[in-house]
């Protein structure tokens, strides 16, 4: 049954792709055979007087025509425009969606990761049977059933220092969707580099950002933060959540300051900063500093002429494996398997849970836990000392031999907990790899968020 529902998926998925190609093709087609008609003595301008648009453009991009702002030259422009996203997430979907209906002739999508179902409430383009398909590749589909005119380039690569110029180069204004500092930075210094405009866009939580770096004078993302953010303060919608909608709205505004460079139209928000908080439905527009004369990429006397190895300058975070290796010793710790067996054999135990108390309503252990999160442990470890130990106390388990296992997510907070616990004489280890070790491990129903 299983097998065949992921055939079924698979078949979805390629008759898209080959109907998503056809459809290219036909586009290719067209736009050849109007050039051929106006190539010998067919003039194109013959049936709506106009040299610039088709009567299919005309009739297709009407309602935006008429805007006095906008107008055919506007359009025209839009139509030879080249406009980069990078990030085919919660950002860069409404976005792609937005300038593909907007009629921007050539559209690059990077991304090097596949879509996820977690991905689906806010990653608009991707669909259900697309889960494991490359994001570049969903989001292209998805554009070109809308618009199938227009150009759409994949580039299914993570961006770096070694292909970021080059990929760079064949468009006119770049999108910052992704969401991670250091490739804000990369994208930043090669945007400067190249000389083309980068709108940049953030959500977590409610709250969403937007602006435009190294466009018109204006500053760009270094002038503004010449260092990066410690990396453990740095967080992002995997660890913190955020709503669907916000990215969206985001995204949408992003699509429009780009529409509105590439056409040449109103006020670009370069050296402002707009803060959207969705709790509020509040925006405020901020000023910001100018561009820095001293900025080392884009100041008077630049001294980075090149791209750098962006990780490093970010100090990276760690991977749950570096964490392994850097935090606790084996002896502190035990395997989701060892946990089940523990349970199993009704040894008696306290486990205590530190996610937020959100988290422990969407999935838990089979075993009753405390629920303390992490942020309380750490205010006052010893505080939690006692009551595990009075909680020990009250079900008369021995309290030097008796386990204290703590579990988390993904096996990084457990371990900051046992740390803090350490000098405490309780018998504590944590569960590597937390639950998602759980559900991959022991229980493959146990759901994973
Ligand atoms: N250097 C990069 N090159 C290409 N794509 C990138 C790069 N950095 C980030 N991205 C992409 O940017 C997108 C950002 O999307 P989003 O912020 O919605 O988060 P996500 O990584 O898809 O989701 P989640 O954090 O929930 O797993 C991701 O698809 C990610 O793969």
């Amino acid at each position: 049954m299983a097998a065949d529902l992921e055939r079924l998926r698979q078949e979805i998925c390629r008759r898209e792709e080959e109907l998503s190609e056809l459809k290219q093709r036909l586009a290719d087609m067209e736009k050849k055979s109007v050039e051929d008609a106006s190539d010998g003595t067919e003039p194109k301008t013959i049936h709506n007087g106009n040299q610039k648009l088709t009567n299919d453009q005309i009739g297709r991009y009407s309602r935006q025509l008429i805007l006095p702002e906008l107008g055919v030259k506007g359009q025209v422009k839009l139509l030879s425009s080249k406009v980069l996203i990078v990030g085919a997430g919660g950002l860069g979907c409404p976005a792609a969606i937005y300038l593909a209906a907007a009629g921007v002739g050539k559209i690059g999508i990077v991304d090097y990761d596949e879509v996820e179902i977690s991905n689906l409430h806010r990653q608009i383009l991707h669909t259900e049977h697309r889960v494991g398909v490359s994001k570049a590749e969903s989001v292209a589909i998805s554009c070109r059933n809308l618009n199938s005119s227009l150009n759409f380039i994949t580039h299914k690569v993570q961006l770096s220092s070694d292909n970021a110029m080059s990929i760079i180069r064949d468009y006119d204004i770049v999108l910052d969707a992704t969401d991670n500092v250091a490739t804000r930075y990369l994208l930043n210094d090669a945007c400067v580099l190249a000389g083309k405009p980068l709108v940049s866009g953030s959500a977590l939580r409610f709250e969403g950002q937007l602006t435009v770096y190294n466009h018109k004078g204006g500053p760009c993302y270094r002038c503004l933060y010449p260092k990066p953010p410690p990396p453990e303060t740095v967080t992002n919608c995997s660890d913190g959540g955020v709503l669907g909608v916000v990215p969206g709205i985001i995204g949408c505004y992003q699509a429009l300051e780009a529409i509105k460079i590439a056409a040449d139209i109103g006020t670009p928000l370069n050296q402002r900063l707009m803060l959207f908080d969705a709790i509020d439905c509040t925006t405020r527009t901020i000023k910001l500093r100018g561009r820095q004369v001293l900025c080392p990429v884009c100041g008077d006397n630049p001294s980075m002429t090149q791209l750098i190895d962006y990780e490093q300058f970010c100090g990276a975070r760690a991977t749950d494996k570096d964490q392994e290796k850097k935090v606790l010793p084996a002896s502190s710790r035990m395997t989701a398997k060892e946990y089940q067996t523990l349970l199993e054999n009704g040894i008696e135990h306290v486990l205590l849970d530190v996610r937020l108390p959100v988290e422990m309503e969407i999935c838990h252990l089979p075993h009753p836990a405390l629920n303390i999160p992490i942020n309380t442990v750490k205010k006052d470890p010893s505080a939690l000392v006692e009551q595990i130990k009075r909680q020990l106390a009250s079900s008369g388990i021995p309290l030097d031999t008796s386990p204290v296992v703590v579990v988390c997510r993904r096996g990084n907070d457990s371990q900051l907990a046992v740390q803090l616990l350490h000098d405490s004489n309780l018998n504590i280890r944590d569960i590597r790899g937390g639950l998602h070790a759980w559900a991959r491990d022991v229980d493959s129903l146990f759901p994973v968020y």
